[in-house]
């Protein structure tokens, strides 16, 4: 059964003590959920410690980085590496944010050796696809974001691309308050799934967790998350919102 995923992506948000009250606010709920949910919290470079301690112990309940460098070490100031984050235990990294294609100039040639890079580590990567606005009135989503996994993940053998979780987002939804509807979002996962199964089997792709991201809400999770291929969310603006962010971990299916 694969798993249903609610995963917090605070972005450039939030101070030290804002981050803490927040993961305060929506431990204490103690939602334990089912065997196959989980939870995770992408959180700012500087929090991953504070984070980490607070889920300590707390089944199912895992911490992320928001990005991860290229590279594996040395000169290039300014980076996290992948070695960094495993060294204080951090297991999940989101990768391929449209933050980041948009304004990092992040390739999806440069996300394949981040993928390569994490799963060597033995962490996870969350990593995000989704497409503009234009592609999607020119009706060519598919194609453009099946590219995407393809240039990122598709040199993985079948064993390492289960590994990964995939967050579908399409751009346009991404903190606009415009989210896909719940046809075009299954339809889009529906897709990609099949897209995996063509290249590596029905059975691995449905063991792959897909996340849909953009503009997910307490009031449309419920909806979203009941779609067939819809396993959960990657959650941005109202994962800053303790009420908000612990009614979507209930809305997992
Ligand atoms: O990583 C999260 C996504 O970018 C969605 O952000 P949003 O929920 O604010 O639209």
């Amino acid at each position: 059964m694969r798993k249903q995923i609610a995963a917090a992506n605070w972005k450039m948000n939030l101070t030290y003590s804002e981050g803490q009250q927040l993961l305060s606010d929506i431990l204490k709920e103690n939602i334990g959920g089912k065997e196959n949910h989980e939870v995770i919290f992408a959180v700012p470079f500087p929090y991953l410690a504070m984070a980490k301690e607070k889920t300590n112990g707390i089944q199912n309940y895992h911490i992320a980085a928001q990005n991860c460098s290229h590279k594996k070490s040395g000169a290039y100031t300014g980076e996290v590496s992948v070695g960094m984050l495993k060294s204080i235990d951090v297991n999940y990294c989101i990768i391929g944010h449209s933050e980041r294609r948009e304004y990092f100039n992040e390739t999806n040639e440069v996300l394949a050796e981040k993928v390569n890079l994490l799963l060597e580590a033995g962490m996870t990567p969350i990593f995000c696809c989704g497409e503009p606005l234009s592609i999607r009135e020119a009706g060519t989503q598919n194609e453009f974001v099946a590219n995407q996994l393809k240039e990122s993940l598709f040199h993985l053998n079948a064993d390492d691309i289960k590994k990964v979780i995939i967050a579908y987002e399409p751009i346009w939804a991404i903190g606009t308050g415009k989210t896909a509807t719940t046809e075009q979002a299954q339809e889009m996962h529906a897709y990609l799934r099949s897209v995996i199964a063509a290249q590596y089997g029905a059975d691995v792709a449905n063991e792959i967790s897909i996340l849909y991201g953009g503009s997910v809400k307490a009031n449309n999770a419920k909806e979203l998350f009941a779609c067939a291929d819809v396993d959960g969310g990657l959650v941005g603006g109202a994962s800053l919102i303790a009420t908000e962010f612990v009614e979507i971990i209930k809305a997992l299916k």
